[in-house]
This record gives structure tokens, sequence and C-alpha cells, in this order.
């Protein structure tokens, strides 16, 4: 049985695509209630990586089982190099051999890179498949399971292939988060800091207050996913396919992905949240450097991650950049890259993002190669 009491619902307002975030210890073992509910009579399959299928996937075949599903599953190999081209090959082509059909669900049960890719398939298979979320990492949690953007790296550059395609109900049960390495926690936490960057002082603040608690688990993790989902909720709802204000979740974003891409999606080297890290940092170094923000913005930002056991500078990636050259060829593909002109999240202060448009590409070759030399 779950617990009531410490449990969450966030509603995504997205009229006839509008769905439920459930958010508490113990609803992964609800599974097979909530998709018998939302879809009753039609089959389902599960797509999941080694670790979380080693840690989780019984649990959530023995609720399917329960509520009359019988599902297939496919394992795939844990990591940023799963979101390409080949494992949605290899998707796809599963869900076609099984015959599911166009009504029938596909769970993703894994972090963003799971969620990614498997959204992605569900996306493009018959045209549309039904689409269910169980983010299993903080980040996934917070983030990745939430708003619809689906897909998959490419060599040029970091989720240049994909679509918006939103779930049915996202189903994040707190308590798998006890099996999640310390890194990838750390790394989710860093999505978590960037909602109070964004938009929400008060937020930023009560996380420096409470990161101890957040770590431990209990109602302070519960409360720092569900005010995450809220935020992004609420900024979705209002523009689902980033024709404006979603681009402020990019916030650390073209800096963080660019170090992605040129480590070639290395989780060994860097993972995504923490490439959101050093992005978060830099985006506030670089707005600082604009005099947009003040230094001790920068010094703040900077304290709390590194708190949190983030990387904060270039440290991890500097074996893999030649110069800011190689960077500024993965920031020109960046998706909000307009008729040519870099479009950046940059900053007034703590909570106080905004969209620049038309960001000198010169100035931001010339930060970067200062922070390669430093
Ligand atoms: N769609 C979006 O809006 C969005 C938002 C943010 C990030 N992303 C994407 O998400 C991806 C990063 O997601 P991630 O950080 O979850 O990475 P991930 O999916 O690689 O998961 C991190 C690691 O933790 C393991 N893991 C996951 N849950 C576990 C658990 N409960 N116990 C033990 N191990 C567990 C995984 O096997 C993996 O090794 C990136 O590709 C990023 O681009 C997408
Ligand atoms: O949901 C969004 O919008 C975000 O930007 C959330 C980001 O944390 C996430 O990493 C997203 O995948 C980045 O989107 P992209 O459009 O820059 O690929
Ligand atoms: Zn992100």
């Amino acid at each position: 049985m779950i617990d009531e009491t410490l449990h969450q619902t966030v509603r995504v307002d997205l009229g006839e695509r509008a769905y439920d975030i459930v958010i508490g210890p113990g609803v992964l073992a609800e599974t097979g209630t909530y998709l018998a509910t939302l879809a009753p009579g039609t089959r389902c399959a599960v797509v999941t990586d080694e670790n979380v299928a080693a840690l989780h996937l019984d649990a959530v075949r023995a609720s399917l089982s329960g509520a009359g599903f019988e599902p297939g599953t496919l394992v795939l190999p844990a990591g940023e190099a799963t979101k390409d081209f080949g494992h949605l090959r290899q998707t796809v082509e599963a869900l076609l051999d099984a015959r599911l059909e166009r009504g029938d669900l596909v769970v993703a049960l894994g972090g963003g890179v799971i969620g990614d890719l498997t959204g992605f398939a569900a996306a493009v298979t018959r045209r549309g498949m039904g689409f269910v979320q169980i983010p299993t990492s903080l980040l996934a949690q917070v983030d990745s399971s939430v708003g619809g953007k689906t897909g998959i790296n490419a060599p040029q550059g970091k989720n240049l292939v994909g679509a918006f395609y939103q779930p049915r109900i996202v189903i994040a049960d707190t308590a798998v988060l006890d099996t999640l390495p310390v890194r990838e926690f750390r790394a989710g936490y860093a999505e978590v800091a960037k909602y109070g960057l964004i938009n929400d002082a008060p937020f930023f603040s009560w996380l420096e207050d409470n990161l101890d608690a957040i770590t431990a688990g209990g109602p302070a993790r519960t409360q720092a996913i569900a005010a995450s989902c809220r935020a992004k909720a609420a900024i979705v709802a209002r523009d689902e396919r980033e024709a404006g204000e979603r681009a402020l979740l990019n916030l650390g974003h073209t800096f963080g992905h660019a170090l992605e891409g040129i480590t070639g999606y290395r989780s060994d080297v860097l993972v995504h949240g923490e490439g959101v890290a050093i992005g978060l940092v830099l985006a506030h170094a670089f707005s600082a450097r604009m005099n947009l923000c003040s230094p001790d913005d920068v010094k703040r930002v900077t304290a709390h991650l590194e708190t949190a056991g983030l990387p904060t500078d270039l440290t991890p990636v500097r074996a893999h950049v030649p110069d800011a050259d190689a960077l500024m060829d993965f920031i020109a593909q960046d998706k909000k890259v307009s008729r040519g002109a870099l479009t950046f999240i940059l900053t007034r202060g703590i909570g106080e993002a905004f969209i620049a448009d038309d960001v000198p590409a010169s100035e931001v070759r010339a930060f970067l190669q200062q922070m390669l030399e430093s």
C-alpha cells in the first residue's frame, strides 16, 4: 500500500494531452493499476537499461502481471551512448516485432537516456503509440520525464533528432532513488538547482539550506522533486513546443551540451547533469562578463554546486577540448540558433534568467578561450 501522506500529484495542464505526475515512495508497485485504468485492455512493453533492470524491473513486471498485462521487455546498455540511431532502430524494431498496436503502451523504465530514447521510439512507431514514463534517476524525476522532449544525440550535437511527444502518465517512485549511485544523484541535483536559478530565488535559498536533508531522502527530497515538477509543468503548460518561455529551461545547456558533444557522450567523462552544472556556472560567469549580473552571484552559484559535489569548471573535459573553436562548432548547432544568431539563457541575478537573442559569437568565443586558459 502507498502512504498517501507522502505522495503528491502534479498535473501537466496540456488540454487533451494533459497528464499526471505521481510522486512518492512506493508508487512503482501501483504501475499495473495506473496503466489498466489509463488504457484498459491494452498490451504493453517495458524498455529499460541493464542497471535498472537488475534492480527494479522485477517489481514493475510483477505489478503489471498483477493487473493482467504480459509485458515484453527490452533491456539496453546503460549510458548516454545508448541515445543513438542504432538503439532507436533496435527499440522500434522490438516494438514492431512484438506486434504492439498504436493504442498499446510503451513504458520507459529508467533515467533520462531511456526516457528520451523510448519516448522518441513511441512517437515514431506506428506514427505514435501510447507512452508512459517511469523515471528512476533524480534527473529523470525532476526534469526529463516531464514535458515531452524526446530524442537522440547525433555526432553533430546533443538531442538534434527528436520530437515533442507527451507521456500519458509519469510514475515517479522516490524510493527507487535509494539505489542510484551518488554521482548520478548529484548530477540530477544540477537540474533541481536550475529551477531556482531560472525564476525562483526563494527556492534556491531553500535548496542551500536543505541540501543535506534532500540528499538524505525523506520528505525534503520528495518536496524538492515535487517543486521541480511543478516549476517545469507550469512552463511547459504555457509553452509546450518552446516557441518562447520554455527556452528558460535551457539555462546552462548551451554550454553543457557543447561539453557533452565534445566528449563524444562518454558517461565516464561527463554525464548530462555534470555538463549542466558546469554550464550553469558558465552562464552566470558569461552574464557577469556582460555586466548583467554581479560576480557575487557567480560565486554563490559556484559555491552551492560545489557543496553538492558537482564540477563547476572545465577540469573534467579539458583533455577533450582542443580549443574554443571546437566548442563553438557545437554551439553553432544548438537548436535555439535562429537565422544564424546565437540565443543564450543569461541572467540578471539568482532567479532572474532571461532569453538573450543575438548574442555575439565573438564574445562567447573570447569567454570560452579565457575559461580554457584559466
Ligand atoms: N527530455 C528532457 O526534457 C530532458 C531533460 C533533462 C535531461 N534529459 C536527458 O536525460 C539524459 C540524462 O538522464 P540521466 O541523468 O537520468 O541519465 P541515465 O539515464 O544515463 O541514468 C543515469 C545512470 O543511472 C542509472 N540508474 C538510473 N536509475 C537508477 C536507479 N534507480 N538505481 C540505480 N541506477 C540507476 C542508469 O542505469 C545510468 O547508468 C540525457 O540524455 C539528457 O539529455 C532530457
Ligand atoms: O524541457 C526542456 O525544455 C529543457 O530544456 C530541459 C533540459 O533540462 C533538457 O536537458 C532538454 O533535453 C534540453 O533540451 P534541448 O532542446 O536543448 O535538447
Ligand atoms: Zn537538462
